[in-house]
């Protein structure tokens, strides 16, 4: 039976084009999935010369791997690759090495080190970037671990990697997780920089009335000065791309409830965890948490009204009304947590008796207690105190306050923070539409990871070039 150099388990969009990477680079390789349409379609998409084979028998695929075995797992991060390992381990043999090449959470990664370890398998986690595309034609990969095993394999890796000025975009970066540790925050600043990227785009088109042919040609422009970038590039791209049944941009018939697969979230919270502070990616993260809230979105736009143009000075009763603002958004922001926590750990908390409690004795007790108790007996599922008529009212009554501090503090280059936070929150709260449709266009740009549409139900994927 024929010997392949290296063997690939899943089949999906990175696993089949990094199979189909190194054999453009003269390896022989193999590839593994559950699904025979997508073992066969490895195989046709080959051309003559590549020498590749797709299986759906484990057995088959491990057995077809040259001895010391090298595999790569390249399925979904979580229990998808606790169990393609438990179905390979059994078939393994002592000095075989297995990479997850996708993005697992980096404890995952050390945990599956020590059970691999035991059986003397080699493993480590290497982190790879670039989408469909970069796995197709060069990726960049981010190995940490097993420097030893990393080290058999460096010359495939170096090989099939993206190169500038001739320096292949994979090394050795270092100990246990590294290598999914520095994958998650790439994704984490990944995030950031997408969320930025449709904050740009949204000031151009809500702020500046800007056509989006206009847009389109500005983000096109960018790509050639010291904004250079990948994302800002396929932004431009996608600006230009029409649906082809109705001839209207696409992006404007994406659905705005971003999704994501976890890493933006894990950055940030390691990040509180060593108290490193990322706050343009804990916005991007929890924006993308907001944009899921369509219907209180919807809801918030009717009575959350924009309250018109702001001061250009402040004095210390706008800095009161700011405050308050503020403080109410603290607390709502809060009680919505409580209420999904009660959800998920199952507490059976009744938020009327929160806010009861805590008008006196507590560090946090204040008038307004008194209001939220009142708009939970009114309304005891209330999704979120700014929806409630009366609260809702003194908000927008002190909005024009909040954002004339706001505009005075930036302008003077003092810290506030938290009360742009407020600001921002509200302003997405009560935001029927989010620019979070750029993401969606983004991750279906780069990783295939598909999009809702307005006007029609089901998941799509378009050829964006
Ligand atoms: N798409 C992207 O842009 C990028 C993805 N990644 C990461 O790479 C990994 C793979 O992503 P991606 O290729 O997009 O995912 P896909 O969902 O496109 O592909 C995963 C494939 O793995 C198969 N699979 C799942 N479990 C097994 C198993 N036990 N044995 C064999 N095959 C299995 C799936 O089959 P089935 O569908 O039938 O379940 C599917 O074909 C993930 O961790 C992802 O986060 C990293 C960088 C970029
Ligand atoms: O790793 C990637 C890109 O570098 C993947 O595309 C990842 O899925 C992106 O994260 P999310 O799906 O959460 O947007």
């Amino acid at each position: 039976m024929k010997q392949f150099d290296f063997g690939i388990v899943g089949l999906g969009v990175m696993g089949k084009n990094l199979l189909l990477n190194m054999a453009d680079h003269g390896f022989s390789v193999a590839g593994l999935d559950l699904d025979q349409e997508k073992a066969n379609s490895l195989e046709k998409e080959a051309e003559a010369a590549q020498d590749i084979k797709g299986f759906i028998a484990a057995e088959k695929f491990i057995s077809s791997l040259k001895s010391p075995r090298a595999i790569m797992l390249l399925v979904p991060a979580g229990k998808p690759v606790d169990a393609a390992i438990g179905s390979l381990l059994p078939l393994l043999d002592k000095d075989d090495i297995v990479v997850d090449g996708g993005n697992s959470y980096f404890l995952d990664t050390e945990r599956r080190f020590t059970e691999l370890a035991k059986k003397n398998i080699h493993f480590f986690g290497m982190g790879i970037s670039g989408g469909e595309k970069g796995a197709r034609f060069g990726p960049s990969m981010m190995p940490g671990g097993d420097a030893q095993a990393y080290e058999r394999l460096r010359s495939i890796f170096e090989a099939i990697a993206a190169k500038v000025d001739g320096e292949p975009c994979v090394t050795y970066l270092g100990k246990g997780a590294a290598g999914n540790y520095v994958k998650m925050v790439h994704n984490g600043i990944e995030y950031g920089i997408m969320q930025l990227i449709a904050e740009a785009y949204d000031i151009m088109k809500q702020g500046l009335g800007y056509p989006d042919d206009k847009i389109q040609e500005i983000f096109e422009s960018w790509n050639s000065t010291e904004l250079q970038s990948f994302l800002v590039e396929i932004t431009g791209l996608i600006l230009k791309k029409k649906d082809e049944e109705t001839g209207q941009q696409l992006l404007t018939l994406i659905s705005d409830q971003a999704r994501s697969k976890g890493t933006g979230k894990w950055t940030s919270q390691d990040a509180m965890d060593l108290q490193a502070p990322v706050p343009i990616i804990d916005m991007a993260v929890l924006m993308r948490d907001i944009s899921k809230y369509k219907e209180e979105r919807v809801e918030a736009a009717k009575t959350l009204t924009w309250a018109g143009e702001v001061e250009t000075d402040t004095n210390t009763e706008m800095l009161k009304n700011a405050l308050y603002f503020a403080m109410i958004n603290a607390y709502a922001q809060g009680m919505v947590q409580l209420r999904l926590a009660s959800e998920a750990y199952g507490y059976g908390l009744n938020l009327e008796e929160v806010a009861k409690i805590w008008r006196g004795g507590c560090i946090i007790r204040a008038a307004c207690l008194e209001d939220f108790r009142k708009a939970f007996i009114k309304a005891p599922e209330l999704p979120n105190l700014l929806l409630d008529k009366e609260i809702g009212a003194s908000l927008v009554a002190r909005q024009k306050d909040i954002r004339a501090v706001v505009k005075v503090a930036v302008e003077k280059g003092i810290p506030v923070p938290a009360f742009m936070a407020a600001i921002s929150y509200f302003d997405a709260y009560r935001s029927e539409r989010l620019s979070t449709n750029v993401i969606q266009a983004q991750r279906d740009f780069f990783g295939a990871h598909q999009f809702e549409r307005i006007d029609r139900e089901g998941v799509f994927h378009a050829q964006w070039e």
